[in-house]
């Protein structure tokens, strides 16, 4: 018979079980910042520099198996490492300075190496965010990347997830639902369709965040996060973190146009809830409308406006004609 850990707790001192990965962060790794810096909670943290700017930065890893499939394109693999850490600059509105690559391999396969080098790279030089650093390790299995991305911003006019006013405008950019519709195409949630797949894939393969587009943002528009999750999740964390709630009109979402021969339960879904989009959902005052629309004709970024913040707690999406709609799940999470 085994002896019992040592470490076990007493059942009656154990806190409350941990439900999920939010859960997880703020009970042991969320902790008061100091003075002048944006901790935990953001897409990016904000550290003081000299003369107000600030340093922007973030990580994120992504795990085979869980975050791509083992045969994934490595061009496309290099490519969407860095792409999903863009995104979380972009969230803050900051301009990218610079990346570092954590990599871990179960073995060396150069032809790999230079396909995975390749994607990340063309994106590094065309975000101008060169790589700079990291660690290579071997894996006992799987192949494990973790980029780190360092941007700059005026804290002032950071795009921050508290900074959310009642009555602003919801805004997203691009389209939604075709990465989630691609991962049930593959791991056989949806029935195959080759076609669909085709119109689909690159989206949750080669995510394109609007890097360019987000730096222009501050100034103009109030918060921002990217869509990592799920639209309705990721929002949430916006509502929770500025104290209101949101109204939103499915008529106006961006619904990818793939997507449209599939039924609407499974539209809504993907649409509202489906992750791995790494698009921004950002808020703006109403008298920026017009401001807002022309930088972004000017950039050639479509966006759509999708709701309003209200000062009521809570997310209510409403149909064409007039229903509420409910779903099964909001978005991804790690660990529910
Ligand atoms: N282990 C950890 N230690 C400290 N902070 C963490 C840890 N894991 C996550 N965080 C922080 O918690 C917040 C939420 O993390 P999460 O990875 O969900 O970021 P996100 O921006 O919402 O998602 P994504 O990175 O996919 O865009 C972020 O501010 C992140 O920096
Ligand atoms: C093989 C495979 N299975 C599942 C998914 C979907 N997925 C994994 S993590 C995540 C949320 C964002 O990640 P994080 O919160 O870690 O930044 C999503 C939507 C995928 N892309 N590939
Ligand atoms: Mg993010």
């Amino acid at each position: 018979m085994s002896a019992r850990p040592r470490f076990r707790r007493p059942l009656a001192a154990r806190p409350n079980p941990l439900d999920n990965e939010f859960d997880l962060i703020a009970r042991y790794f969320s902790r008061p910042a100091p003075s002048g810096y944006l901790g935990v909670g953001d897409d990016c943290a904000l550290l003081p520099l000299a003369g107000g700017r600030h340093l922007a930065t973030s990580t994120d890893l992504l795990i085979e198996g869980r975050h791509f499939f083992a045969d994934a394109q490595p061009e496309a693999l290099g490519h969407k490492a860095l792409a999903v850490n863009l995104s979380d600059l972009a969230a803050m509105g900051a301009q990218p300075l610079g990346c570092l690559l954590g990599l871990s391999l179960p073995a060396v396969d150069a032809d790999w190496l230079e396909q995975f080098a390749s994607g990340f790279h063309a994106l590094a030089d065309s975000a101008g965010c060169p790589l700079v650093g990291g660690d290579t390790t071997r894996s006992i299995s799987g192949i494990v990347i973790s980029v780190t991305v360092m941007g700059q911003v005026d804290a002032r006019q950071a795009l921050r997830r508290d900074a959310a006013m009642v009555d602003d405008d919801i805004w997203v950019t691009g389209a939604l639902g075709a990465p989630d519709i691609a991962l049930q195409l593959l791991n056989g949630t949806l029935p195959m369709d080759q076609s669909l797949l085709a119109a689909t894939r690159p989206t949750l393969d080669r995510p394109e965040p609007p890097w360019q587009f987000a730096q222009k943002l501050p100034g103009l528009a109030h918060a921002a996060l990217d869509i990592s999750d799920g639209l309705l999740q990721d929002l949430g964390h916006i509502l929770e973190a500025s104290k209101c709630g949101a109204e939103l009109h499915f008529a106006s979402m961006p619904v990818h146009p793939a997507l449209q021969a599939l039924d609407t339960g499974t539209v809504q879904q993907a649409v509202l809830a489906g992750g791995d989009v790494y698009q921004l959902c950002f808020t703006a005052a109403a008298d920026k409308r017009q401001a807002i629309q022309q930088l972004a004709d000017d950039a050639g970024q479509p966006i759509s406006r999708i709701g309003r913040i209200v000062k009521q707690a809570g997310l209510h999406v409403w149909s064409a004609d007039g229903q509420t709609i409910s779903l099964a799940s909001r978005g991804y999470d790690h660990f529910s």
